[in-house]
């Protein structure tokens, strides 16, 4: 057990470190991007499946209540949440569809809206990404080494140079993280 468990985590240290080199450059693109759009009086909507769902709500309670220090409440929502929502969608029209319909009926102007896929594949990200763009929303993606379809439906994409979505996650949720503290410090000027 102890020989899996030190794996696991040479095998997160490894990818954070070649995170670092590869990916670190878009996630700080990625924050001042949001920034941008919250400044300018937009809100954030986020999405994904399984884990990324739960990183995609992770990201939207920091913003909305607060993250490390006392600021005011910031503009985001999750999609994962709504299940009267996401099971009619599902139910009368397809799984597909559960993020692309509300991001048209909820988007504003100057919103931006961010999808996490570890795989870069499934369905209902790439329609909501799409849905965005269409709308001429700024689009903000999370993935993994095989993010192709993801980066045409993009304007900045974070990419971890991994192909497990565990170790995927691990550095999504520090991407989470550093997107909230990023953002505080742009619009607050401190972020502790
Ligand atoms: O958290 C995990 C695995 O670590 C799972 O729940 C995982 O998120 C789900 O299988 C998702 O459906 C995978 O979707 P995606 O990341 O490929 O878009
Ligand atoms: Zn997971």
């Amino acid at each position: 057990m102890r020989n899996i468990a030190e794996a696991a985590l040479k095998q997160a240290i490894e990818v954070h470190q070649e995170f670092l080199g590869s990916g670190l450059d878009q996630a700080v693109a990625a924050a001042q991007l949001i920034s941008r759009c919250l400044a300018g009086g937009g809100k954030l909507m986020s999405m994904g499946n399984g884990g990324s769902a739960a990183d995609a709500q992770h990201l939207a309670a920091e913003l909305v209540n607060r993250f490390m220090m006392e600021r005011p409440g910031l503009p985001a929502l999750a999609l994962t949440t709504d299940t009267s929502v996401l099971t009619s969608v599902a139910n009368d029209y397809d799984y597909k569809e559960i993020f692309s319909k509300q991001i048209k009926a909820l988007a504003s102007e100057g919103d931006v809206v961010l999808g996490l896929s570890t795989s870069g594949r499934s369905p209902n990200v790439l329609a909501g990404l799409g849905a965005a763009r269409q709308r001429g929303l700024a689009t903000v993606g999370l993935t993994g080494r095989h993010g192709e379809a993801m980066e045409p439906l993009c304007d900045v994409l974070i990419q971890v140079p991994s192909e497990l979505t565990p170790r995927i996650q691990e550095i999504h949720a520090f991407c989470v993280h550093l997107i909230c503290e990023l953002v505080d410090l742009t619009l607050f000027g401190r972020s502790q």
